[in-house]
């Protein structure tokens, strides 16, 4: 049978269209419409944002964490950052990360230029996201982030488990943004690092069906 777990704009689902009206989705304030139509290209290689009950889901870990600092592993167009930057406080902290600043200069930056408020929020770094987290680490913020989103190429998620490990403080959760069954290599990838989690004795773990599924992973005190 094959999965039910989808992004809610991509499901004819009914209870997830239902359960989709029904949220709120804050960010849609702030034109999420705007992103998924970018994302409609068919040029564009990533053509998926965080649906928006992942958005929603992610800001309100950030709100129990009281996170003031977050990592934000894959930047894409700039949607989760933005998303992370309305939950965080005045003087919080987004760092996202990714290889490519090209659909955050044509989608997400203008949208985020009329929300200065939030841009500042937001320190966008370009290059190899290992390398961003390691610099992190080599700069002494270990343990200083609240709450971390690995969103990027998957062959990497479990080098970003580590990473991010490091990089959290005691109670902070990690966001994997994937869940599938594992077939070929980015799968694989995944399923890797969800089991890894499972047996990593400082971190409670769970699996929600929500989007296209999400593990949420939280640093034990
Ligand atoms: C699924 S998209 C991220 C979506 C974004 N988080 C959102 O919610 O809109 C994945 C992104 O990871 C980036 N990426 C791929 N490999 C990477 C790497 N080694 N380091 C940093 N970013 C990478 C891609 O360029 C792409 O923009």
């Amino acid at each position: 049978m094959p999965s039910t777990v989808e992004k809610s704009y991509e499901s004819s689902d009914k209870l997830i269209v239902y359960t989709s009206k029904v949220s709120k989705y804050c960010i849609i304030a702030i034109s999420y419409n705007r992103f998924e139509k970018y994302c409609l290209n068919p040029s564009i290689t990533y053509r998926i944002p965080g649906a928006p009950e992942e958005l929603e889901m992610g800001k309100a870990m950030i709100h129990l964490t009281r996170a003031r600092k977050v990592l934000d592993i894959g930047t894409f167009t700039g949607a989760s950052a933005l998303a992370w930057s309305l939950e965080l406080p005045a003087d919080g902290k987004v760092i996202s990360m990714d290889v490519t600043h090209e659909s955050l200069n044509k989608a997400g930056l203008p949208i985020l230029d009329a929300h200065p408020e939030l841009r500042k929020k937001i320190d966008f770094k370009l290059g190899s996201a290992v390398d961003k987290l390691k610099s992190l680490v080599a700069s002494g913020a270990s343990g200083s982030f609240g709450f971390a989103f690995i969103d990027a190429d998957k062959g990497n998620y479990s080098v970003y488990y580590d990473l991010c490990m490091e990089l959290l403080a005691p109670g902070g959760a990690l966001w994997d943004g994937e869940v599938v069954e594992p077939k070929d290599d980015s799968s694989k990838a995944i399923d890797a690092v969800n089991r890894k989690a499972a047996a990593d004795s400082r971190v409670f773990n769970t699996l929600f069906n929500i989007g296209d599924g999400v593990h949420l992973i939280v640093k034990k005190h």
